[in-house]
């Protein structure tokens, strides 16, 4: 007998608020392996929910994107120097379709066209009662889909401010969502108006926070006259801020309120502003923080020769003292080969893409020096041990090479750290030495190398390199170090810090961990070169490139990477040479600037990095 088939559902038409579950489910559930549907999905979802919603409350009806035979114009991500990235047709329907939405955000500013706009702390911020508060449902959309925008890589700036924007125009005192606009705004730092501009949104952000904690909790401490004003737009909400807040105004401002002090305090000690910073820091529970000539570290004099040739903020040359930690050298690959290396790693290349750069934790690969060459990078590797070995003999001694890069909007650092192999899990083993190689000049803020060791007194002083064109830092990765973020306005709006690290090994200190589920992940075998049936067995598809390592057939980026068939010799030559780092002469201090006592005992989590 034929089983009894159930009923098929009556199709009915999912709820924005089931379509915006749905898009945070879409995100949450993303992997380098589902990527471009993950993406899709969300995108999706997400835009659903605000079309519904915007049609409810009476906005503009949105273009109907998809029946545009140009969809897919402006999105494709745009590389500096002109490359695009391909992406797949769904991911570049589900874009365009989220610029449909545009003409409904058009009129959100206009207040009185809808009742309860601008949505207030007084409702209860619950996104079940959305029907009774369509508004909040709908910013709440517009975030989650500006912050899915700057997930991505490169991330669609332009369409994440939009979304963003779009969300405080429905709710000007959403902490939340001035938080993460000030944080992309900070995070692309074209322009001075870039940080004006997040510095306002962070002062009302952390106003409105201290505010609304004060009224859902009177027995507290009052937000106090000294901290940051509510600014020009959230002045005339004021009293109505404090009437109206709600239980769930305590949570945002809960949430978000240290977050954005955080932000702020950070932008302030980049600016020098150290004395308006020191309350926030103090208010965060910080006793300590990076020192003033780390975030407001000296700018590359070869790039802003007038501001750095004299005074306080001048660098100074490293004197004796530093070559045992870091040495810089200058033109260190042959043109020919810096330029390969550029183009395979130019954000908008398949090889960040392909390994989904950004949304996934570190990733790296490793071979055996002397080994055939593979890729470009193996020869490149060769070529940097010839050049560490003259200045850190030790390196003579390696066996391995292990290899990562990444690629950075000028405002993004790379907290302080000790390279360790598969990062420090098991005990900490470093390599000999970490050689940083800079692809792209003036962008992003310095490398940071400090004599700190794990474990050990914190570092009275430390030397940066800068980067630039084809420079090479190589330095003692056992010691403390990182990338400070870059200060000020980016000095080439649009562009990347983009940086290859080749880190040399001894025997035994570093294990190759070959993957058997695809993702990307710490000392990885180059793709292809395991023989099948070395390391672990494969999950993957046959047929592609991949291997044993479990990648078949997903990556091929190292198309971009192909070694010279001469060797590394058949690259060219170039004359490297070596400059002088600039010291930093206080890794940390109290935040009120005094100098620690040596061998003072001061917690990590008190110490404030801002990154
Ligand atoms: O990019 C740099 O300057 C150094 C980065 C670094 O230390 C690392 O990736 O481990
Ligand atoms: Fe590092």
């Amino acid at each position: 007998m034929a089983p009894k088939s159930s009923k098929p559902k009556k199709a009915s038409a999912a709820t924005p608020l089931a379509l915006y579950k749905r898009g945070l489910t879409a995100m949450r559930g993303w992997s380098p392996l589902t990527s471009a549907a993950s993406d899709t999905e969300a995108l999706t979802a997400l835009t659903a929910a605000a079309r519904g919603l915007q049609a409810r409350m009476g906005f503009a009806a949105a273009s109907d994107a998809n029946g545009d035979a140009d969809m897919t114009n402006g999105h494709a991500a745009a590389a500096p120097d002109g490359e695009q990235t391909a992406v797949a047709p769904e991911l570049a329907a589900a874009l365009a379709a989220v610029d449909g939405l545009a003409a409904g955000m058009a009129s959100y500013g206009e207040s009185d066209r809808t009742e309860g706009l601008p949505v207030r702390h007084s409702v209860d911020l619950g996104l079940d009662d959305w029907e009774e508060e369509p508004a909040f449902l709908l910013a709440s959309v517009h975030l989650a889909l500006g912050q899915l925008l700057g997930r991505m890589f490169p991330r669609r700036e332009a369409q994440e401010l939009a979304q963003l924007r779009a969300a405080l125009a429905l709710f000007p005192a959403f902490v939340g969502g001035r938080l993460a606009l000030a944080q992309a705004l900070l995070a692309r730092s074209d322009s001075v108006s870039d940080l004006t501009e997040a510095e306002a949104l962070l002062c009302g952000a952390v106003a409105t926070a201290a505010r609304l904690s004060a009224a859902a909790d009177p027995s507290g401490p009052s937000p106090g006259p000294a901290g940051p004003s509510l600014g020009p737009d959230l002045e005339p909400l004021a009293d109505v801020m404090l009437l109206e807040a709600s239980g769930a105004c305590r949570r945002e401002a809960e949430e978000q309120g240290p977050a954005a002090k955080r932000s702020l305090a950070m932008l302030l000690c980049q600016e020098g502003r150290d004395k308006e910073a020191e309350p926030l820091l103090a208010s965060l529970d910080f006793t300590h923080r990076l020192a003033r000539p780390v975030l407001h570290y000296p700018l590359d004099p070869s790039l802003f020769p007038a501001a750095s040739s004299s005074g306080p903020d001048a660098p100074a040359p490293a004197g004796p003292g530093h070559e045992r930690y870091l040495r810089a050298v200058e033109d260190a690959l042959p043109p020919q080969l810096l330029g390969v290396l550029r183009k395979a790693l130019s954000p908008g290349s398949r090889y960040w893409a392909e390994h989904g750069y950004g949304r996934v934790g570190y990733f790296s690969y490793m071979h055996e020096l002397g080994s055939p060459d593979l890729s470009a990078v193996h020869q490149a590797a060769r070529l940097l041990h010839a050049i560490a070995v003259q200045r850190f003999p030790e390196v003579a001694n390696a066996r391995y090479a292990e290899w990562w890069a990444h690629c950075r909007r000028h405002p993004a650092g790379h907290q302080l750290h000790f390279d360790s192999d598969d990062e420090g899990v098991g005990g900490v083993r470093n390599p000999i030495v970490s050689c940083v190689i800079y692809l792209s000049g003036g962008v992003g803020g310095p490398t940071l190398v400090t004599p700190q060791l794990l474990g050990g007194p914190l570092a009275p002083h430390g030397w940066i390199v800068h980067p630039r064109d084809n420079r090479l830092g190589i330095f003692d990765a056992a010691h403390l170090h990182g990338v400070i973020p870059g200060r000020g306005p980016s000095p080439v709006p649009g562009g990347y810090r983009i940086t290859l690290m080749i880190a040399f090994w001894r025997d035994g200190d570093i294990k190759c961990r070959p993957r058997t589920d695809g993702l990307p992940g710490p000392s990885q075998p180059f793709p292809g070169s395991l023989a099948e049936g070395e390391g672990a067995p494969s999950a993957s598809v046959p047929g592609g490139v991949g291997g044993a390592d479990g990648s078949r057939g997903r990556y091929t980026w190292m198309q971009d990477l192909a070694p010279h068939p001469d060797g590394p010799a058949g690259w060219g030559t170039t004359q490297p040479y070596d400059a002088v780092p600039y010291d930093i002469p206080r890794v940390w201090e109290a935040i009120d600037g005094a100098a620690i006592q040596a061998g003072a005992a001061v917690s990590y989590d008190a110490c404030f990095q801002g990154f």
